[in-house]
């Protein structure tokens, strides 16, 4: 990877939102809009778990998400759905452990895509790191009710361990992550922290986002 394309990934990773339409209260398209007017740095469309859309519909959302995603100039990354990434020209991609590896995955979307891996280990970590991983989602940080099949919770723990181990690979935090402790994952060496719930399900997703963004810079 060029470092060019490294540190361009790195700050985008700094709010990083995550939504599928089950996260959704309101339409998707109204809570992207809002998130995006609130700062988000970059979208994973997760169409996933009880009552997510397939087929067409997940189709159809996905590329209406996408447009918007465009118009704000946002990297648009699909979780695990490599073949939908691939037949909507998505920026990139998000898989997990029980996925294909990021070596199968270049060669299908090639050297510009963006792939991201999840990593529970500095095992993990390394192995991603080889196979080309762009970056890394660590997590979960804290406990979450979003994902119902996460692994333990790691605290900031993994994410200090891998930096002072020297690895430098563009990384964000995951899993219950709230303004209020945002900072710390930050504090702890992440690039930017991933949110699903904390901004989907408030009552001002804007305000929300905003004040993640505040929150942030430090
Ligand atoms: C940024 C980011 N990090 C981790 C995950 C989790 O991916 P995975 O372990 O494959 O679980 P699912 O999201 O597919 O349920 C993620 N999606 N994004
Ligand atoms: C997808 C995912 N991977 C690890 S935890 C998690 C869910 C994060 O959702 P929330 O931000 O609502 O805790
Ligand atoms: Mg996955």
């Amino acid at each position: 990877m060029s470092s060019i394309h490294a540190e361009s990934i790195r700050k985008h990773l700094k709010l990083y939102f995550i939504m599928g339409s089950i996260n959704c209260q309101r339409h998707p398209v109204n809570v992207l809009s809002d998130a995006i007017a609130g700062g988000i740095t970059l979208f994973q469309f997760r169409e996933k778990g009880p009552g997510a859309l397939i087929g067409q519909a997940k189709l159809d959302l996905a590329k209406q998400l996408q447009k918007l995603c465009q118009e704000h100039h946002i990297p648009f990354i699909v979780n695990d759905d490599i073949n939908l990434a691939i037949s909507i020209g998505a920026d990139g991609v998000h898989v997990g452990q029980d996925d294909e590896s990021a070596i199968i995955i270049r060669k299908k979307l090639g050297t510009h895509a963006i792939i991201g891996v999840s990593a529970h280990t500095i095992f993990e970590a390394k192995q991603a790191i080889q196979d080309g991983a762009n970056y890394l989602g660590v997590g979960p940080i804290y406990p979450t009710q979003t994902k119902p099949d996460a692994k333990a919770v790691l605290g900031t723990r993994l994410i200090q361990e891998l930096r002072t181990k020297g690895i430098d690979i563009p990384l964000v935090g995951i899993g219950g992550i709230t303004t209020d402790n945002a900072a710390d994952v930050i504090q702890a060496g992440a690039d930017g922290i991933s949110v699903i719930s904390a901004i989907a399900s408030a009552a001002s997703v804007r305000n929300v986002a905003a004040l993640f963004n505040q929150n942030l810079s430090i």
